[in-house]
């Protein structure tokens, strides 16, 4: 593969750095298409969220990824091996927390490791040192003994990650990894991701959260009717819908006054004594806006830019009854083609 280099809003990503690689990804369960020709490009070392609404699609493209079960067609490469040729090497370089826990409840905490560090071959020493040091980093040491069935669900979840993390996979696949966890076991989750991944590991992780996807993911897909709707960092989705604007706010009333006055396609907010311009939040309209305030002599106490939250992004672009959802092929290339126009 040739190694081009391009810039995406000054990140710079190479194709030999790809460390999960899909294009024109099929799956269909009887007539039921669910993957509809999906392009996927995840970076190595980073975290990419594959975002939709229930029964989108996401645990088929992580199943198939993840050598589970077999797409219908598609390039599809992870690890730099391809899937239809070489999906024991996949095998080897991945790890996959599904949705539903490999763990054992039966057996402890510890027994689960010890189990998974046999299924990698690990020798009697290595496995138990191994395992000693997973269940630390996953403060699980204390209750690495009781039975995992007394643990609760952070603990289960750990102990999943813990057990995906035996055989020191370089890509880790997190099906939901936070569904039904409370908000202090969602941070830690959170943070052990993050930790994995500042070790160097690749992240592919599906989500319904949408605070999850922009609290971690570099790079996050939504998945919408077998479709790839849109793909970006969380800032350029978000730029997607509208909503965006500049607000300016002034001490002074005398200011905000004949700056309403000269910026007169702005929303007044007599209140507060501000100013609402929409606006993307580009660097580009930043800078008009500014330039425009110097050439008119204003000069605001504070300005701050807002954008769409990925809720808005969400639902605009998955809620059939919304002028931006994807219903048709031609929609969702329209939607596709505007993020690729923000993007570049
Ligand atoms: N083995 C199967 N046989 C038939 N249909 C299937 C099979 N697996 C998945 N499906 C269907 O494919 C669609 C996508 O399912 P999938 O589990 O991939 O969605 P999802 O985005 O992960 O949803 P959720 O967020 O609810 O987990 C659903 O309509 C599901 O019923």
């Amino acid at each position: 593969m040739n190694a081009s280099t391009r810039t995406l809003c000054g990140m710079k990503t190479s194709t030999n750095q790809l460390a999960i690689e899909a294009t024109g990804l099929r799956k269909s369960f009887g007539d039921k298409t669910v993957l509809d020709g999906i392009d996927l490009h995840v970076p190595a070392g980073s975290i990419f969220a594959l975002l939709g609404p229930n029964g989108a699609g996401k645990t088929t493209a992580v199943q198939i990824l993840s050598t589970l079960i077999s797409a219908d067609a598609g390039e599809l490469r992870v690890g730099g091996h391809d899937l239809a040729t070489d999906a024991q090497a996949v095998r080897a370089a991945i790890g996959v927390t599904g949705q539903f826990s490999a763990v054992d409840g039966l057996i402890t905490g510890e027994e689960n490791m010890l189990l998974m560090a046999d299924l990698h071959h690990l020798s009697r020493r290595e496995g138990r040192r191994v395992a000693a040091e997973l269940l630390e980093r996953f403060d699980l040491t204390d209750a690495a003994k009781k039975p995992a069935s007394t643990y609760s669900g952070g603990m289960k979840r750990r102990l999943d990650i813990a057990m995906t993390l035996v055989g020191d996979p370089r890509i880790i696949f997190l099906d939901e990894p936070t569904t039904g966890l409370d908000p202090r076991s969602r941070h830690t989750m959170w943070n052990i991701i993050r930790g994995l991944v500042s070790g160097g590991v690749t992240v592919l992780l599906t989500t319904q959260y949408l605070d999850e996807a922009d609290q971690l993911a570099d790079s996050i897909a939504v998945l919408n009717g077998g479709k790839l709707v849109a793909q970006g960092t969380a800032s350029e989705l978000k730029r997607l819908v509208p909503g965006g604007h500049v607000r300016l706010r002034f001490d002074e009333p005398r200011a905000y006054e004949s700056a309403a006055v000269a910026l007169r396609e702005a929303t007044r907010d007599d209140e507060s004594l501000s100013l609402q311009i929409p606006s993307g939040g580009s660097q580009r309209e930043l800078r008009a806006i500014l330039d425009w305030l110097d050439a008119a002599s204003i000069e605001a106490d504070e300005l701050t830019v807002h954008t769409p939250d990925l809720d808005d992004v969400f639902f605009a672009l998955t809620s059939p009854t919304s002028p931006a959802a994807p219903t048709t092929p031609a929609t969702v290339t329209t939607a596709a083609t505007a993020l690729k126009e923000n993007v570049r």
